[in-house]
């Protein structure tokens, strides 16, 4: 990232010589609507390419910063340069308090966003229209003077623009190779299985929302003395937000350097064609192109660029050796005997209700230290309600759960993960986006270990070597087998350094010898001192590795005790009968107990 940075800076002072070198005004406006696209694409990019939340809103915070702009410098003659924080400070202000009523609703995700986003701006079009702000006639700005930065006006705008795409791009790079980044990029594949891993999804959004509204409205207040005359018609339109994101597309959204490249092609593309027909031919030009682009290269020409770089160095390049980097990890715990301790986790009268199916009824459960708790019952007991609720990744309908003491129901989800709680998925979730090791990393920043990145990564190798994932710690989820789906979990669950693993079915879908390879696992895992909640329907599992188990079934705890003991209780065979009689009808499904699959 140092290198990076650097070089932003180093172009940046290079391209600031240029007002010097007598170029013809017309180049110097040319080039200030590049770097003003670059600006505007980059900080859109930061939340919307990083985080996937689209926002079609950001004409809004550009068209803030202008009026804000405008409106001090013409109203109460401050200092065009002055005006700029404050036209910033109004952009992010208002995002803020947009994204904190947007963001709380679960509801209001990728297009919901977008559409809330778009309103918005015709909300701050109308208000501005019909208050003193504007009026109607639009705000002149041709009296308010433009500060001698360069040899003219137009290399002043240039300038001032240049400055705004340096600051917009530096910022996106430090948030792209910082915790935040990688907290956003989370967001952006499964927002909530990041929230469970700890990363505070909430004030992530908010806090990439203000800062991609702030650097928006520096834009806009420079664009104000640039057009030197504002109107909302010209203003708040939707082919502004549009152009915005098809530069990004262009571009990609999943790089600091993407909106960079997509802004400067098409401004460049539109600006080749001026005048007459040829604009048309440019428009339709760019938009072909666009299709082209957002057809045979979804991740954008600069993804497409990365992609195949990264597959030519990938081939020629070994993976990260595991020695080596073994050597920066500090050893796991020893292996020590079980020993079975106090109450580490305490359910009282926990209910949980789904629109009418009430999964949970007054559930009382105590996990102690060191065991592994097996959590059994029939399809639809509740055993997958109850980790949900545990880890939050569900608000409890009513009760209580306590955690070493206290109270985690009602805390946030990512509150919980960094307390000591981490839990695997039934059916796999990674980052469909990131690297197996990048997944695996991910809780160990954000989880009960909190690492920096570069620690996290290293405690990463370690997590993979553990779960025989090494050899595939560059691959994408979408190239492993379920097996390896599942081992990943297991990695990314275990790389938090959890107090509590809850394991929701990791072996259902496996060959018998994967199971034996996992139960072997899932011991040495709590040799090392882990206590582990497990629900599994492969019984040969459940007796190896349980120390008790409690019975669901119908959303209450049926029975609990020894596995043997409980298993053999009438009103356990009864509940599991029920079931496979149920089963039995015509319109039935798989059995409550899994038959361990035949195939090797
Ligand atoms: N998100 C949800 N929305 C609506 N209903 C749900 C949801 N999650 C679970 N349920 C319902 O709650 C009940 C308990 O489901 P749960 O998944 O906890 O059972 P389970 O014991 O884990 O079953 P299985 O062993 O098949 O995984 C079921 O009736 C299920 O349909």
């Amino acid at each position: 990232m140092k290198r990076s940075f650097l070089l932003i800076l180093a172009a940046g002072a290079g391209l600031a010589v240029l007002p010097w070198l007598g170029l013809p005004a017309f180049y110097e406006s040319i080039l200030y609507l590049v770097l003003h696209w670059v600006a505007l694409a980059t900080s859109w990019n930061l939340l919307s390419g990083y985080s996937g939340y689209f926002s079609f809103g950001h004409g809004a915070f550009f068209g803030i910063g202008m009026y804000t702009t405008a409106t001090l410098a013409t109203r109460f003659d401050m200092p065009f340069l002055w005006t700029l924080p404050a036209a910033a400070a109004m952009a992010a202000l208002f995002g803020t308090l947009l994204g904190a009523v947007a963001f709380r609703v679960q509801a209001v995700r990728a297009e919901l966003f977008s559409l809330l986003t778009l309103a918005a701006t015709f909300v701050v079009a109308t208000i501005i229209l019909n208050t003193p702000i504007d009026g109607g006639p639009g705000v002149y700005m041709s009296a308010v003077a433009v500060p001698a930065i360069g040899p003219t006006p137009s290399g002043t705008f240039y300038l001032l623009a240049l400055a705004a795409a340096v600051l917009t791009v530096l910022a996106a790079l430090v948030v792209y190779h910082s915790r935040f980044g990688t907290g956003l990029f989370a967001i952006h594949d499964d927002e909530d299985v990041a929230e469970v891993m700890g990363v505070p999804t909430y004030r992530y959004k908010l806090g990439a929302f203000a800062l991609s509204c702030g650097l928006a409205g520096v834009v806009g207040g420079i664009h104000a003395l640039f057009i030197s005359y504002v109107t909302t018609g010209d203003t708040f339109t939707i082919a502004m937000p549009l152009t915005v994101v098809l530069m990004a597309v262009l571009g990609g959204t999943r790089h600091w350097a993407g909106p960079i490249v997509g802004a400067t092609a098409i401004t460049l593309l539109l600006y080749s064609f001026t005048g007459g027909d040829s604009a048309i031919i440019g428009k339709g030009l760019t938009g072909l192109v666009l299709i082209v682009v957002i057809l045979f290269m979804p991740e954008g020409l600069l993804g497409q660029v990365l992609k195949w770089w990264g597959a030519r160095r990938g081939a020629a390049v070994p993976h990260a050796p595991v020695a080596a980097v073994a050597a920066v990890v500090a050893p796991a715990p020893p292996s020590v005997a079980p020993v079975i301790g106090q109450i580490l986790l305490r359910a009282r009268g926990v209910c949980k209700s789904f629109k009418g199916v009430q999964a949970l009824r007054g559930v009382d459960l105590d996990v102690r230290q060191g065991e592994i708790l097996g959590l059994l019952g029939p399809n639809g007991s509740g055993k997958s309600t109850f980790i949900n609720v545990a880890s939050g990744h569900f608000a409890v309908t009513s009760g209580v759960i306590e955690f070493a003491g206290r109270r985690i129901s009602g805390a946030p989800a990512h509150r919980i993960a960094h307390g000591g709680i981490a839990r695997t998925y039934q059916i796999p979730r990674p980052f469909a986006h990131l690297t197996v090791l990048e997944n695996v990393a991910l809780p160990a920043m954000f989880g009960a270990a909190a690492l920096d990145r570069k620690t996290a990564e290293a405690e990463a190798w370690q997590w993979l070597a553990f779960t025989g994932l090494t050899e595939r710690a560059h691959a994408l989820p979408a190239d492993l087998n379920l097996h390896q789906r599942k081992f990943l979990e297991f990695a990314r669950a275990l790389a938090s350094r959890p107090q509590v693993l809850m394991l929701d079915e990791v072996l259902s879908g496996l060959t018998p010898s994967e199971i034996d390879e996992a139960v072997a696992l899932i011991r040495r895992i709590r040799d090392q001192g882990a206590t582990i909640i497990f629900v599994e329907h492969v019984m040969r599992a459940v007796m190896a590795l349980c120390d008790r188990v409690v019975i669901f079934n119908r959303g209450e705890v049926l029975a609990e005790g020894a596995p043997r003991d409980v298993m053999q209780r009438p009103e356990v065979v009864s509940a599991y009968l029920g079931q496979a009689m149920e089963q039995d009808k015509p319109a039935a499904s798989g059995p409550a107990i899994q038959q361990e699959p035949a195939h090797a």
